[in-house]
């Protein structure tokens, strides 16, 4: 299990005064946040106003160091395990972040697998492995520039499976993609989890996803966590005018935001 213990990113923001000056502004994008994320199942972190999940997500995979808070993962602290951890996680972005468009799918696997140590025989049949997962086997020679939105984010969920990682990070995986290829995304998260006991966090601006995949949600305001609970839960305690996922954030954000104007 990941714990994630009062963690909180301090971004330093310049900010114009005037015609010639400037001053710094800290900006708390993650406030003292503490939440858990268990394998075998997938946890939805939402967010309404600026909520902090990207950071928090960069945070997990090691890719940002955090202001302040602990991150254990299977008891194993990051601030003394970062190597160690950094080849037990991963994230896959929605978009077309991270993948490098002027080379071939195979090239791609190959320089990530060799960022985490991989090399020779193991990352050749790891990368012909996960190739064919994300069936993208016949397209293995082809620059990534010439592939459709629903090949390149194939490719994005086959680079970050390249380490085996116990506990992947999805920050909108399904951004833009058409409907057939969203679900079958879906359903392959699904299997990660049940067959494979890897622990997900997804996050997403789609409440469908959520309802269907998600078995614990935490919902972040300002970086800082307002509810949590299963979808059941949130919904049944919210005045939204239906039970729906989407209505219930809704009406969470303006009555967070009625809130703030009274204050
Ligand atoms: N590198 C940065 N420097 C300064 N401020 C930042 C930086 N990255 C994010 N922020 C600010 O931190 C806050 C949280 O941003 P973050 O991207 O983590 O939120 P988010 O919940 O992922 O948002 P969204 O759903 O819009 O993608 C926002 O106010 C954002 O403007």
């Amino acid at each position: 299990m990941i714990k994630v213990r009062d963690l909180t990113k301090v971004y330093v923001v310049k900010e114009k005064k005037g015609f010639l000056k400037k001053s710094k502004k800290h900006l708390a994008a993650v406030d003292k946040l503490s939440f858990n994320i268990k394998k075998g199942e997938i946890t939805g972190l939402l967010g309404i106003n600026g909520a902090g999940k990207t950071t928090t997500v960069k945070m997990l995979s090691t890719l940002l160091e955090p202001t302040e808070g602990d991150i254990s993962y299977d008891g194993k602290y990051l601030k003394k395990n970062e190597k160690l951890i950094k080849r037990k996680v991963n994230m896959i972005a929605g978009g077309e972040r991270m993948i490098y468009w002027r080379l071939t799918a195979k090239e791609n696997l190959r320089y990530f697998g060799s960022m985490y140590g991989l090399h020779g025989k193991e990352l050749q049949e790891r990368m012909e492995y996960l190739l064919e997962l994300v069936g993208l086997q016949d397209k293995a020679d082809i620059p990534v520039e010439k592939f459709s939105k629903g090949m390149k984010q194939r490719l994005q969920i086959a680079r970050g499976l390249i380490n085996d990682p116990d506990y992947i990070f999805l920050d909108e995986p399904t951004l833009g993609l058409d409907v057939q290829i969203a679900k079958e995304m879906r359903e392959f998260f699904v299997r990660l989890v049940k067959e494979d006991n890897k622990g997900i966090l997804l996050t997403t601006h789609y409440m469908k996803e959520v309802e269907e995949l998600c078995r614990y949600i935490y919902i972040l305001n300002e970086g800082k966590l307002l509810r949590e609970g299963t979808v059941k839960d949130i919904t049944k305690l919210s005045t939204a005018k239906d039970s729906k996922l989407e209505n219930v954030l809704l009406k969470m954000a303006q009555d967070v935001n009625k809130q703030r104007d009274v204050i």
